[in-house]
């Protein structure tokens, strides 16, 4: 597999709307795309800074894939994101080093991407999430 950049840093947020005067307004971000994942239950505004993005993750409902995160720690970083080539074999390659894959296969992501996540217990305590394809 091969990694050239870091794609985007996810920060869990209760509601984006408040936090945008820190990107948009003071750091003077002005590319930001929202978008929405149902099947995540994950409203996604994602803030471009060069070639990376900023993540902010807000839940749509209870059943939102960071509710519980929220819940439990709070507002903050959730996860870190490497761009790669290769995620189709990501899954296998993975397990050979010890690295738990969160699903099967590489899932839809935002904007089209296909992401795979490794379970933060077996990466240091990192959720690490791996996405091919561009925002
Ligand atoms: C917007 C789409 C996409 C993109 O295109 O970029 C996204 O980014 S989606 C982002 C949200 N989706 C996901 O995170 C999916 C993958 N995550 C999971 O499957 C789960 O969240 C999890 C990582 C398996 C944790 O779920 P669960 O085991 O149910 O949570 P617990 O609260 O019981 O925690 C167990 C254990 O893990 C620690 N933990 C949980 N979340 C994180 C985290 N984000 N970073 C680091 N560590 C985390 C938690 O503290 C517990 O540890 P112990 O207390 O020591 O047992
Ligand atoms: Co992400």
């Amino acid at each position: 597999m091969f990694t050239k950049k870091i794609d985007h840093v996810g920060i869990a947020v209760k509601d984006a709307s408040s936090k945008l005067s820190l990107y948009r307004d003071f750091l003077g971000l002005k590319d930001i795309k929202v978008e929405e994942l149902p099947e995540r239950g994950i409203r996604v505004y994602m803030i471009h800074v060069g070639e990376s993005k900023v993540e902010l993750l807000e839940p749509m409902n209870d059943q939102s894939e960071i509710a519980k995160f929220l819940q439990n720690k709070g507002e903050g970083i959730h996860h870190i994101a490497f761009n790669v080539v290769g995620i189709d074999e990501a899954v296998e390659l993975a397990k050979q080093f010890g690295f738990q894959p969160l699903s099967d296969s590489p899932k839809p992501g935002a904007g089209g991407t296909k992401v795979l996540f490794l379970h933060p217990k077996t990466t240091g305590g990192v959720l690490v999430e791996l996405v091919e394809g561009h925002h």
